[in-house]
This record gives structure tokens, C-alpha cells and sequence, in this order.
């Protein structure tokens, strides 16, 4: 599991070593840090480290400081550096360590900013440590112009962040542009949550995250991302006497007479996430299909009522106009099963849900879904903020919500947040949505009820509908990633994600000894 934390837990943590004069140690740890991970990347780029161009970009706080110290260890080892001072002032300690090192220092002023902007393009690094955890609002006037030059100009090196990238919100992951985008963020003590939430996410690369020992004073997380091991834990597996009731059964109302496709693509996601069996209510021509693609599912015409089943999915398919399906869906939400509900059934519910229900809306479906409370949103808006509208639709709602993206992100409603990013851009396609709902379905038909499995890893009754929702998500993410794989990397369909399902859970199911996996996600590149 990666845990990540606000800008403001970091501080707070870094409290009382800062009251014990452990400051300026924390320090020397984070650009110590900062400096092997720029050692790494220049041997990894098959760069000679004796001569290596090396520009900073240094703001006047602490972030300043750590760009300073690094940049010094790094002249230390034979690196031509440069730093350029953003503000009116800089770390003293910082900037005097630099001095003595041998780094040239410039300050920034509009006459210098053109040919300092090319010298940053030119190097082998530059290292971003213009605003860290202090910083209030985006960059602004000669530092903003700046950043804004050299994103412009062609980088003939890598560019990596000190902490976050500069204009970057720790928090939230909101961006005020202008920002640098980096290929890796080194960050220190405990990963940010603005970095594993778009568009933060965007600009920060790879993020590695250096303990300086501060991480025992971490409250606990805002942010988490569940990793293999996780996974493997999550993941149901049959009892070795079930039978196809016991492992859960799936209601699917979704699909109408102009989107059949998408009830077949739900089967199939679930089917291939391992239900024990789906029952399919719908039109009888959409029934038909299902029929034909997909000969496991037991069709029928009936009610939700009628139906005995441990979780249903509504909505895949479905327009404003499909009274009868609505019906199903809204009966389906009152049944007090779990329920995922995706795209047609968004606009049809009522606005005080349960945890049990999960919601799986895009940007846009987000914002629609806002309006309806009465609060002003685009998709636009939503996706500058994913975080912020995840966490706020959760909260007002009192559903699981999962915001589906590059990065997707799970909100229980008053509780944890969950953010994964498994997948590949080829899974913006259609009927993707659909596969995800199945699966999603599956999952809380077989899971659903297993509270104290839930509670021996930790996770909270009302909790683990978020956690099945970010077990779906990184099934369904890494399940894509795999069919993309098997095409060396080229598209993908829907149809090929279900496919690739049932041996994406085989291989997250080997890593289910759990004391195995030895890696340490705090020492370790997040991606
Ligand atoms: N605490 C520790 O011991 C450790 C901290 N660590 C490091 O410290 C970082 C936090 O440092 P920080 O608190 O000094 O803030 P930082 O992000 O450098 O910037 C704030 C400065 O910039 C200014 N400023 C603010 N907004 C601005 C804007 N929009 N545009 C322009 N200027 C702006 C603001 O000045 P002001 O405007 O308030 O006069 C202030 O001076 C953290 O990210 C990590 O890297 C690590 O070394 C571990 C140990
Ligand atoms: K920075």
C-alpha cells in the first residue's frame, strides 16, 4: 500500500523533530535524497556524472534550500551546476553550501531570464525547487515567466521536482499553470496526495519517495493506492466447497435498444471476475444478445424482486428514456443489496445514497451529477480538481463513488480515498466503462458480505465498498494494461479487457504471500 499525505500531515509531522533542532539533519536528508535520485537518473540516461550540466531553480523557503543542498552534494561529485534564485531571497545555509561547493549563482531578473532559460534547456537537469509544501497559490511574475519559457523551449535533459512539481497543490493535485512538468518528483517523508490525484499526477512523473524520518509521526493517510500484495489480499477466492450460489450472484440491468452492446460487455466483465453467476434483466432483444455473446448469463424479463441475487450493477446502457430498465435500476437501489451504478442510472437516483452503493461516474457525468445537487460544475472543473469533486460528491451523497480517469479515484463517503492508476491510455475506449461496472459487480456479489475479512486487513465495515471499488479498478487497469501488452503495446478493445481478466487475477493472486513481497513503498519509485 502506498500512503500518501497532505502538505499539511507532512508539516505537522515534521514538528516535533523541527522542535528537537532536527531541522536542518531533515534536511541534509531530503537533499541527500534529492541528490542520489539525480545520480540515478543521469546513470540511467548513460550520462557521465563528471561534468554533467546541472541547473536549479530555487525558490527563497525551504524547498529552495533542499534544491541548494542538493545541487552542492552534486557539484561535490564533479557536476557543472547552476542555480537560479526565483525570489528575493534564498535558504542562507542552502545557498552558502552551494558557494562553497563551486555552484555559479544567478539571480533571476527579466534582462537574464531569456539566456538563464536556455541554459535550463540545455542541461543534462534541471531540478525544480521553486515552491514545496509552502507555497501559496501558483508561481507568479519573473518565476512564472520562467517555468513558462523553459516548458516552451525543447529540454535536451530530464527535469526532476524537488518535493512536487512548483504550482502543483500538495493537497489537492490542483495546478496553476504555469508548471514544469517533471519526469520524476523526489518527495520527502511521505508521498503528497496532489501527486497521485489529477492533473497533479500528470506533471509529476515517476514519484520515489525518501524517508527522512519524520514517518513515524504520519497520521493516517489521506490518500492510499492498493499495490499488489493488497490486491492479492482483497481478492476473494472460492471456498473449496462452493458452488455457484455461494460465490455470489450478479444482477445486471443494463443495455437498451440502442446500446445493447453494453449489457454483453458487463457480462463479461463480471463472468470474467469470477461471479458465480449472472442473471441478466432487460429487453428481450438486448436478453437475445446477451444470450448469443454470452451463454453463462440466466436472462429473464422479470423483476428486480423476482431476482435473488447478492449485488447488482444498473445502469450500463442506458438512456432517459428506458422507463422500465430505470425502474429496475431504482428498485435494485432500494433493495438495500450492494450496488455499483454506472452511466444511465446516475441521472435516476435519489440524492441520499448509501456506501453500498457505488457510483461510477467520468468527469462529465461527475458534473452533471453536481448540477442535480444544485452545485455549478463542468467537466472541465472537475477534472482541474478530481480530488476535491470525488471527495465532495462521497461526502454529500453518502455513496462510494469512483471517479473513473487516467487516474482513478475512490471516495467512501466520510472515510478513505483511494487513488489508482494501473492502466493505459488505450482504455479510454468504448464499452471500457461497461467491462469496469462488470467487474466492479462482480466483486461486491462475492465480497460483499465478508465483513471480517475486511476488518482483519484493516479496513472498516462502511469502508470496504471503497476498497472493492479500488480492487475493481486496479483489476480492470492492470487488465488492460495486459491486452495492450499481448499487442505489444498497440489498442485495445473492450471485449480484449474482459479477456484478459481471469489471468490478470491469476497473476495477482500469486502474489497473495504477502510477506514475500518485500518491497518498501516508501523507498521505492511509485510508478
Ligand atoms: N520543514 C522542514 O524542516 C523541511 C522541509 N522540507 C522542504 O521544505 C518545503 C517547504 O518549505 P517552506 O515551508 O519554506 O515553503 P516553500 O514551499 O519552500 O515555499 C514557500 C516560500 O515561497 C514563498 N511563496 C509562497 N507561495 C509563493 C508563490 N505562489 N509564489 C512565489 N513565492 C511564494 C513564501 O514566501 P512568502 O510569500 O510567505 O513571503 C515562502 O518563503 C517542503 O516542500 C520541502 O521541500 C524538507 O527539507 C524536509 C524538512
Ligand atoms: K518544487
Amino acid at each position: 500500500m502506498i500512503s500518501a499525505y497532505t502538505g499539511t500531515q507532512v508539516r505537522a509531522a515534521e514538528e516535533p523533530l523541527l522542535a528537537a533542532g532536527l531541522g536542518d539533519a531533515l534536511m541534509q536528508r531530503a537533499a541527500r535524497g534529492l541528490a542520489n535520485a539525480v545520480v540515478h537518473e543521469l546513470k540511467d540516461s548513460g550520462t557521465r556524472l563528471s561534468g554533467a550540466r546541472v541547473v536549479v531553480l530555487a525558490g527563497k523557503g525551504n524547498n529552495g534550500g533542499d534544491g541548494l543542498y542538493a545541487a552542492a552534494f552534486l557539484a561535490s561529485r564533479g557536476m557543472r551546476t547552476t542555480a537560479v534564485l526565483t525570489g528575493d531571497a534564498a535558504h542562507p545555509a542552502g545557498l552558502a553550501a552551494f558557494e562553497r561547493a563551486g555552484g555559479r549563482v544567478h539571480r533571476l531578473t527579466e534582462a537574464a531570464l531569456p539566456g538563464l532559460a536556455a541554459e535550463a534547456a540545455a542541461a543534462d537537469v534541471v531540478i525544480d525547487a521553486v515552491l514545496g509544501t509552502g507555497a501559496k497559490g501558483g508561481l507568479r511574475g519573473s518565476a512564472a515567466d520562467l517555468i513558462q519559457a523553459i516548458t516552451d523551449a525543447h529540454l535536451h535533459g530530464f527535469v526532476v521536482a524537488c518535493d512536487l512539481p512548483s504550482g502543483v497543490d500538495a493537497d489537492t493535485g490542483e495546478a496553476a499553470a504555469p508548471v514544469l512538468p517533471a519526469d520524476l518528483t523526489v518527495t520527502f517523508g511521505g508521498a503528497k496526495s496532489g501527486l497521485l490525484a489529477d492533473p497533479g499526477a500528470d506533471y509529476a512523473g515517476r514519484v520515489l519517495v525518501v524517508p527522512i524520518g519524520i514517518e513515524e509521526h504520519l497520521p493516517e493517510p489521506a490518500l492510499r493506492r492498493l499495490e499488489g500484495p493488497d490486491l492479492a489480499r482483497l481478492l476473494p477466492q472460492p471456498a473449496r466447497r462452493a458452488q455457484k450460489y455461494s460465490r455470489g450472484v450478479l444482477g445486471v440491468v443494463a443495455g437498451s435498444e440502442d446500446y445493447p452492446g453494453a449489457a454483453v460487455l458487463a457480462c463479461r466483465g463480471a463472468l470474467a471476475a469470477g461471479v458465480g453467476m449472472v442473471r441478466y434483466l432487460g429487453p428481450p432483444s438486448v436478453a437475445d444478445l446477451v444470450r448469443q455473446s454470452c451463454p453463462e448469463v440466466v436472462c429473464s424479463t422479470g423483476t428486480v424482486a423476482e431476482s435473488r441475487v447478492q449485488a447488482w450493477l444498473v445502469g450500463s446502457g442506458m438512456g432517459p428514456h428506458d422507463h422500465e430498465q430505470l425502474t429496475r435500476a431504482r428498485d435494485a437501489i432500494a433493495s438495500d443489496l450492494p450496488v455499483v451504478a454506472d452511466a444511465g442510472a446516475l441521472p435516476a437516483l435519489p440524492a441520499i445514497l448509501a456506501p453500498h452503493v457505488v457510483l461510477t461516474p467520468h468527469a462529465g457525468e461527475l458534473a452533471s451529477l453536481f448540477h442535480r445537487l444544485g452545485r455549478g460544475e463542468n467537466r472541465e472543473s472537475v477534472e482541474a480538481a478530481t480530488l476535491g469533486a470525488v471527495r465532495h460528491a462521497a461526502d454529500r451523497t453518502g455513496a462510494t463513488v469512483l471517479l473513473k480517469g487516467a487516474t482513478t479515484l475512490v471516495a467512501a463517503p466520510w472515510g478513505a480515498t483511494y487513488s489508482q492508476a494501473d492502466g493505459t491510455p488505450w482504455l479510454a475506449t468504448a464499452g471500457s466503462g461497461d467491462v469496469l461496472a462488470g467487474v466492479i459487480g462482480a466483486l461486491l456479489a462475492q465480497a460483499g458480505s465478508d465483513v471480517g475479512r475486511f476488518r482483519q486487513l484493516g479496513v472498516e465495515p462502511d469502508g470496504r465498498w471503497a476498497a472493492i471499488a479500488a480492487l475493481g479498478a486496479a483489476l480492470h487497469g492492470q487488465a488492460g494494461r495486459a491486452a495492450s501488452e499481448a499487442v505489444s503495446g498497440g489498442p485495445i478493445t473492450a471485449g480484449r479487457v474482459a479477456d484478459a481478466l481471469p489471468e490478470t487475477w491469476g497473476k495477482v493472486s500469486m502474489l497473495s504471500n504477502y510477506g514475500a513481497w518485500k518491497r518498501n513503498s516508501h523507498s521505492q519509485p511509485l510508478r
